[in-house]
């Protein structure tokens, strides 16, 4: 199976977002991923609705919004007014996980779960039958561009074989430091999302690198 690709706004030039946004619609991506960030859960803040919506008025493709914030509770519905297809929330910002995964149910998009690198999977043996996605954090969220840590291989075995046990329908997303080299081995592990920012928007043939990122098999 080809892996869904997942470009990562966050590494575009903000300054031609449109035109940024038209490439993307042109090229073999199938989601775009969106990174928002507070400057509370992580140590960066990237942009908010007006920017997500500008994205969204060009958009030719789902949007895959990952919260890097506290409290997403409180903000679930603006995020999907905002043009929101798919919105995951971390598990260590979360007091009352499932609840807010069916409160982002409710809106009527898909529902994930973000772990960082030092979460294990196992916290979600009691949710993982009700996500539509996890994303496996494989740098410390926060900022693009470092380098993927390589124990992302092992936890997302370990998350292939929790699914599988609890029959579970949902995804697994690698968000960090993915690139040619190592989504061979991701898709090998059970990934099915590969999500790319710098690898993407610093090669001098954005086009092309994703449709090699989309011939990736394992
Ligand atoms: O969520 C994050 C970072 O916190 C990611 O989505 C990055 O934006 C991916 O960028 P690269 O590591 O591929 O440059
Ligand atoms: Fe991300």
């Amino acid at each position: 199976m080809r892996p869904l690709i997942a470009p990562s706004v966050l590494a575009s030039d903000f300054a031609n977002l449109q035109s940024e946004v038209e490439m993307l619609n042109k090229s073999q991506a199938d989601w775009l991923h969106i990174d928002i960030m507070d400057g509370r859960f992580v140590p960066n803040i990237s942009f908010g609705f007006p920017v997500m919506q500008a994205i969204k008025k060009h958009a030719q493709k789902p949007m895959d919004v990952h919260l890097m914030i506290v409290e997403p509770e409180l903000y679930i519905e603006q995020f999907r007014a905002a043009g929101a297809d798919v919105i995951s929330v971390h598990i260590e910002a979360c007091n009352h996980l499932h609840r807010t995964i069916q409160q982002i149910k409710a809106t009527g998009a898909k529902a994930g779960v973000a772990l960082n690198p030092h979460t294990s999977v196992n916290l979600l043996d009691d949710i993982i039958a009700d996500l539509d996605l996890v994303c496996i954090m494989s740098v410390n969220p926060g900022f693009g561009g470092q380098k993927f840590i390589e124990n992302t291989y092992r936890k997302t075995e370990a998350l292939k074989n929790l699914i599988i046990q609890r029959n579970s329908q949902s995804l697994i997303e690698i968000d960090g430091g993915v690139n040619q080299q190592n989504a061979p081995k991701l898709l090998q592990s059970g990934a099915d999302v590969l999500v790319a920012g710098s690898f993407v928007f610093t090669a001098e043939d954005p086009i092309a690198t994703i449709a090699n990122l989309k011939q990736s098999s394992n």
